[in-house]
C-alpha cells in the first residue's frame, strides 16, 4: 500500500489546555499488526521491578514552571518499555548510522543500542549500504564506550532518501537508528516519510547528537558535559600562559557554530575567563565600550586576561575586514572563518600602536581535541538511557521520533519539533546575565540592541517575564529558556 500525503502532526487535546504532541506509530499506517508480550517481563533483572512498564498515558510536560492559571500546555510521550511490543525478538533486523560531526558518547550510544536489543529483546543488527556494513554484536561493542569517535565512521552530505530506503527494503531491515544533529534528524524525517509512503514495517528512530547543544526541546545533548569539562582544561592552560607573562593574553576558541553554549558553560565553570564571545551576542572592537578598551582595562587591573571565543562569534565583523566566501561543507553548512586567529591578529595589531603596553598573546584552538575524547561518566549514563529509550520505543512500534531528555525525563519527540528551530543562548535570559556578572565583561549592547533582543524573545506565555530593567540594563528573566533545564 502506497500512501501519498505527508504525515500529519498527532496532537491530542486533554483537560485544562493539555496537549500531547504524539509520535507516529506503525499501526497508524499498517493495519492489524500482530503484537507480542514484552520479553522483559520474563527477564530476571526487570521482573522484580514494580511497574517497570510505562503506562500508555504517561507524558512529560515541556514547561515545568507554571502559574496558577497557566494552561497545562505541551507534553511529550514518556519513553520506556511497553507491555506490548510490535516486533517478535527473532524478527528484529536493526541498523545504526552515525552522521555529522564527531561528539563524545557516540560509541556509547551504539553500544547500548546493540546491547539493549540483544540483552533486553534478543534482536539482530545490520547497517545501510552493502559494502559499508559492520556486523555488531554485544561482544564486538563491549569496550567501545571507552573510545572517542564512532566505530561506524561518519560523514557529511550524500543523503539520498530513495536510495537509503531501497537499501533498507532490500536488506529487510525493520529498525533504523539514526544518530546525528539537526541535519541528520531532518534526513531521518525524510526517511520516515518515505518508509511510511511505501507502507513498510520499519521503525525510524533518531538519537539527537550535537556537541554544540543546538538542538531544541531537549534539556541538553549527550557529549556536551564532556565537551565543557575538556574545554576547561584548555582554558586552564590559557590562564597559566597568560598569568606567567606580563600583559599575557590567552585566547581560546571553542566549538559553537550558531550557539555559544560550550563557551558560556566553560566560562561559568572555570572562572578564569575575563571575556566570553558567542555568536548570539554581537561585539565590536574599537571605541568606548568595545573589546579593546576592555582588554586594556583588564590588563591594567590584573596584568593578564583570558578570552574565550565560540567559533561562530563575530563572523560579520570578520567578513567586513576580509574577503569572505560563501563556501559550504558537503552538508550545506557555511564554512566559517577562523575567528580565533582573526581576533588574535586584531588584538596584536591594536597593541602594536601602544608601545607602552607590550602584550604577550597565546592562541589555543582545542576544538578537535575536545570532540575526539570519550564521554565522561555522566554522559555515559545519559547515552545509555537515550539508547535504551530508543530501543524500547522502536520495539513498541513507535516511529518517526527522536529520543530525548525533557525536564529530566526520557521522552519521544516528533522529528519536526527538533528540526524546526535551533537552540541558542538567549542573551536576555538569566544564564547569560550570570555569565556577564561573573566575568564583568561589557555586554556590547546598546539600549536598542537589548530592546530588539527582548522583542525577538517576546513573552508568549505568562511564564516569560520582561528582560529589561528600568535603567535599560540586562535583567535576568524569570523564565526557563526553550530547552528548560540548562
Ligand atoms: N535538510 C536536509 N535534508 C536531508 N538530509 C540532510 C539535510 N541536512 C543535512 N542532511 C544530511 O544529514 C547528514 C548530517 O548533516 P550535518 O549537518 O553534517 O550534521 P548534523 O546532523 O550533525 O547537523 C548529512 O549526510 C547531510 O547530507
Ligand atoms: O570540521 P567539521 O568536521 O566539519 O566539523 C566542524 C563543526 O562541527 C561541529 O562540531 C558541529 O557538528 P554538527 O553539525 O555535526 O553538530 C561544529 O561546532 C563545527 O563547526
Ligand atoms: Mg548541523
Amino acid at each position: 500500500m502506497e500512501i501519498e500525503e505527508e504525515y500529519p502532526a498527532k496532537l491530542l487535546q486533554g483537560d485544562n489546555g493539555y496537549v500531547l504532541e504524539d509520535v507516529p506509530h506503525l499501526s497508524d499506517y499498517i493495519k492489524d499488526l500482530p503484537t507480542y508480550s514484552n520479553p522483559l517481563q520474563n527477564n530476571p533483572a526487570y521482573s522484580v521491578v514494580k511497574q517497570y512498564f510505562v503506562d500508555y498515558d504517561d507524558s512529560v510536560p515541556q514547561k515545568i514552571v507554571v502559574h496558577k492559571t497557566s494552561p497545562r500546555g505541551t507534553h511529550f510521550r514518556r519513553a520506556g518499555p511497553r507491555q506490548k511490543v510490535y516486533f517478535d525478538s527473532d524478527e528484529v533486523r536493526a541498523c545504526i548510522v552515525t552522521c555529522g560531526g564527531l561528539c563524545p558518547g557516540l560509541n556509547t550510544v551504539i553500544r547500548e543500542i546493540v546491547c539493549g536489543l540483544s540483552h533486553m529483546y534478543g534482536g539482530g543488527y545490520r547497517g545501510f549500504y552493502a559494502r559499508n556494513t559492520i556486523p555488531l554484536t554485544p561482544k564486538s561493542v563491549n569496550d567501545i564506550h571507552k573510545r572517542g569517535g564512532t566505530i561506524l565512521g561518519t560523514s557529511r552530505g550524500g543523503h539520498d532518501t530513495k536510495k537509503i530506503v531501497d537499501n533498507i527494503q532490500d536488506r529487510e531491515i525493520n529498525q533504523v537508528y539514526i544518530i546525528g544533529g539537526d541535519g541528520t534528524q531532518m534526513g531521518a524525517s525524510l526517511i520516515f516519510e518515505e518508509v511510511r509512503r511505501r507502507g513498510l514495517k520499519v521503525a525510524v528512530v533518531g538519537i539527537p547528537k550535537t556537541i554544540d547543544n543546538d538542538i531544541v526541546v531537549i534539556d541538553k545533548s549527550f557529549g556536551f558535559d564532556t565537551a565543557v569539562e575538556e574545554a576547561q582544561r584548555a582554558i586552564g592552560a590559557a590562564h597559566v600562559e597568560a598569568e606567567s607573562s606580563e600583559n599575557g593574553i590567552g585566547v581560546v576558541k571553542l566549538m559553537g557554530r550558531y550557539s555559544g553554549f560550550i563557551a558560556m558553560y566553560a566560562t561559568l565553570a572555570s572562572r578564569d575567563v575575563d571575556c566570553c564571545l558567542i555568536p548570539e551576542s554581537p561585539f565590536y572592537l574599537e571605541g568606548a565600550g568595545g573589546l579593546f578598551e576592555f582588554i586594556e582595562k583588564r590588563l591594567k587591573e590584573n596584568g593578564h586576561m583570558v578570552l574565550v571565543v565560540a567559533e561562530g562569534a563575530g563572523q560579520e565583523l570578520i567578513a567586513e575586514s576580509m574577503r569572505s566566501t560563501d563556501l559550504q561543507d558537503p552538508s550545506g553548512n557555511k564554512l566559517l572563518l577562523d575567528v580565533g586567529l582573526w581576533l588574535s591578529q586584531k588584538i596584536k595589531e591594536h597593541f602594536t600602536k601602544k608601545p607602552q603596553m607590550v602584550i604577550n598573546l597565546k592562541y589555543i584552538d582545542p576544538t578537535y581535541m575536545i570532540r575526539a575524547i570519550p564521554s565522561n561518566a555522566s554522559d555515559n549514563v545519559y547515552c545509555t538511557l537515550l539508547a535504551q529509550s530508543a530501543v524500547h520505543g522502536a520495539m513498541a512500534g513507535y516511529t518517526g521520533f527522536t529520543s530525548g531528555l525533557v525536564n529530566g525525563r526520557q521522552t519521544y519527540i516528533p522529528f519536526y519539533r527538533v528540526t524546526e528551530s535551533r537552540n541558542k543562548v538567549v542573551i536576555t535570559d538569566r544564564m547569560w546575565a550570570r555569565l556577564l556578572s561573573s566575568t564583568n565583561q561589557p555586554s556590547f549592547l546598546s539600549h536598542e540592541d537589548i530592546e530588539e533582543a527582548a522583542r525577538e524573545e517576546a513573552p508568549s506565555t505568562p511564564q516569560q517575564d520582561s528582560a529589561i530593567g528600568p535603567d535599560g540594563n540586562l535583567v535576568p528573566s524569570a523564565h526557563q529558556s526553550e530547552n528548560g533545564n540548562i
